[in-house]
């Protein structure tokens, strides 16, 4: 691993009586895709929750990113310092045009002149692989993993240094889930460190380096895909007694 961008140390969130995440200790390397499975309701996303501060904290724990500690700091100090996450929920603006959506967010998140702006939007939208010519398309009058492109180049366009994916893959098709793998892989490529949380197996073991696996707030198991996919308690906890 190279050095570590994210280091995540003794994490816990309780509701009430509930931990939903128990002592969760990882770290990400810059230049990683790191994966993060689990069943349903094991911490998943609540994880997400309390490492951007969206919409709450680590109720003890340390986090750090970039070097400094960010569990204290709110939410949107964390999204300027470069950590960026995406949602389960598609967050789209029905009645604006893809184009017209990237130009919001960058203007919103840069301070940017019109020109630099529409530059932005475009090298985003080719990261994101969309269509050339659906970019004058509504929102709403995308399809299922266009919509996806568009929350992923919405949030590409802040710059971030982590990319945090929330099930992207949730609702497509299995060439539809190839070519986000291919996204996924050039996003990367362009240098953003990506931590994904996703049920589709196929894609997380295609494209994480490491992962970890969540059970009932805690990790199961961490490592290598190839080798935490071989584990007798994930094959019990998470597939259900086999691969
Ligand atoms: N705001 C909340 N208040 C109370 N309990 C919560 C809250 N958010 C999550 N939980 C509980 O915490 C546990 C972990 O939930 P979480 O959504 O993080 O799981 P997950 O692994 O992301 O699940 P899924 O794969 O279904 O999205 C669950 O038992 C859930 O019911």
């Amino acid at each position: 691993m190279t050095n570590a961008i994210i280091e995540v140390v003794d994490a816990c969130k309780s509701f009430g009586g509930l931990k939903a995440v128990k002592d969760v200790s990882f770290t990400v390397g810059t230049g990683e895709i790191f994966g993060i499975a689990g069943p349903n309701g094991s911490g998943k996303s609540t994880l997400f929750n309390l490492m951007t501060g969206i919409p709450y904290g680590p109720t003890s724990g340390e986090i750090r990113f970039d070097g400094n500690r960010i569990d204290r700091k709110p939410a949107h100090a964390i999204a300027r310092s470069g950590l960026c996450r995406t949602f389960q929920k598609d967050a789209e603006f029905p009645d604006l045009t893809v184009r017209e959506t990237l130009l919001v967010s960058a203007v919103y998140n840069g301070d940017l002149s019109a020109s630099k702006a529409t530059n932005e939007a475009q090298s985003v939208l080719e990261l994101a692989q969309f269509d050339p010519n659906r970019v004058d398309m509504l929102s709403s009058e995308l399809s299922v993993y266009e919509k996806k492109q568009l929350m992923i180049a919405s949030a590409l366009i802040s710059k971030p240094k982590v990319l945090m994916l929330d099930e992207p893959a949730s609702g497509l098709t299995k060439p539809e889930i190839a070519k986000l793998d291919a996204l996924l892989l050039g996003v990367n490529r362009a240098g953003v460190t990506i931590l994904l949380i996703e049920h589709v197996l196929s894609l997380l073991l295609s494209v994480s380096q490491r992962l970890i696996v969540l059970n009932q707030g805690a990790i199961l198991a961490q490592g290598l895909p190839a080798d935490v996919v071989k584990d007798p308690a994930v094959a019990e906890a998470y597939l259900g007694g086999g691969v």
